[in-house]
């Protein structure tokens, strides 16, 4: 298969070799429960999670319904229930990313782009929204030069937010985190129930955060949504990172990825062979005890059932399989 547009500023693994802007070692994130008031349970939702994101790079997190994608960008930004509690190391521009570090953080260098155009403030014109993100002098003009390069016109920023369309909407939105001057911008699953145009619009403009230099993480569920606007994949199964490959990877018939599970997911495009994948995945409590693909993968073998595979790196990406 031929990757969809935007390929010209994709860059290869290589050219990301230094110093990463934000980094995720050996993260799990474990939720504490207590049953009739005493009884404590626990649920590991994440396990050994691992995740690099470099300035200019776009690094798509895609996985199932309830593999931990949602937790984990919430983990970053600093927003999860108080009853978790993550272990691992998290760091930001080479610090370490502590609870008072991400509140000092979220909303200037790390910012949320949110899922919902409800986020913007409905009672404020849509320019003055994202001219509160500017610090500089000259708001207005500063603002003006952000809606161009968003494609949106003089006249909108003058607007409510109801008087836009959605489409219009999700743009201010990602001018908002333009505007806020963040080197490291979380995308939550922003294109579900966009059609075909606008969802080329979302990606395209998200592609842009990049290209100014800026780090993305861009949660989906759409591996297709993902190729087109990501410079690394990083897919996640059952709380676990089980591979990050590069965009590159995905060319032709998906013979360079690394995991059964990111060939399984391959194949069930509709583009490929769509064949779909038997079984399910695992709730956080009912994981085997080895590899958590090994139900369902063709390749489980003894070893597979008894012990989790530990990462390795293989032709510059990484992948978590004993037959790999
Ligand atoms: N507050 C919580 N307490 C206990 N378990 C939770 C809590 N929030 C989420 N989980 C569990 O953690 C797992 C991961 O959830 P998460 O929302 O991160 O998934 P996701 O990959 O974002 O899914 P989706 O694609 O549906 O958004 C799920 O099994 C979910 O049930
Ligand atoms: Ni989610």
């Amino acid at each position: 298969m031929v990757l969809p547009a935007a390929d010209k500023t994709r860059r290869p693994f290589a050219e990301h070799e230094g110093e990463p802007l934000f980094e995720v070692q050996n993260m799990s994130l474990t939720f504490h429960q207590y049953h009739k008031g005493w009884q404590e349970m626990t649920s590991q939702v994440i396990s050994d999670v691992e995740l690099a994101i470099h300035e200019g790079e776009v690094v798509a997190v895609v996985g199932a319904s309830g593999s931990g994608k949602s937790l984990l960008a919430d983990a970053i930004l600093g927003l999860l229930p108080v009853n978790a509690e993550v272990s691992g190391r998290l760091s930001f521009a080479g610090e370490p990313l502590t609870d008072g570090q991400q509140e000092r953080l979220r909303g200037r260098d790390i910012t949320l782009i949110p899922q919902s155009i409800s986020a913007l403030d409905p009672l404020m014109k849509v320019g003055k929204q994202v001219q509160h993100m500017l610090k500089g002098k000259h708001k207005q003009a500063e603002q003006e030069a952000i809606f161009q390069t968003m494609g949106l016109s003089r006249d909108a920023g003058k607007c409510y937010p109801f008087e836009l369309s959605g489409g219009m909407a999700r743009r201010v939105l990602i001018a908002a985190a333009l505007a806020s001057d963040a080197s490291l911008m979380i995308a939550d699953e922003p294109t579900p129930g966009l059609d075909e145009a606008a969802l080329t619009d979302v990606t395209a403009n998200i592609r842009k955060l990049a290209d100014v230099g800026k780090g993305v993480m861009f949660v989906t569920h759409d591996i297709m949504t993902a190729l087109s606007v990501a410079d690394k994949i990083a897919v996640f199964y059952a709380g676990e990172t089980v591979e990050i490959a590069n965009v590159q990877d995905f060319q032709g018939n998906g013979e360079n990825v690394r995991h059964p599970y990111t060939r399984a997911l391959w194949n069930a495009l509709p583009q490929q062979t769509f064949t779909p994948i038997a079984g399910s995945q695992p709730l956080p409590d009912e994981k085997p005890a080895g590899c958590a693909f090994a139900p369902r993968c063709p390749l489980a073998s003894e070893i597979c059932w008894q012990t989790s595979p530990p990462s390795k790196t293989q032709h510059g990406g990484m992948v978590r399989c004993f037959h790999a």
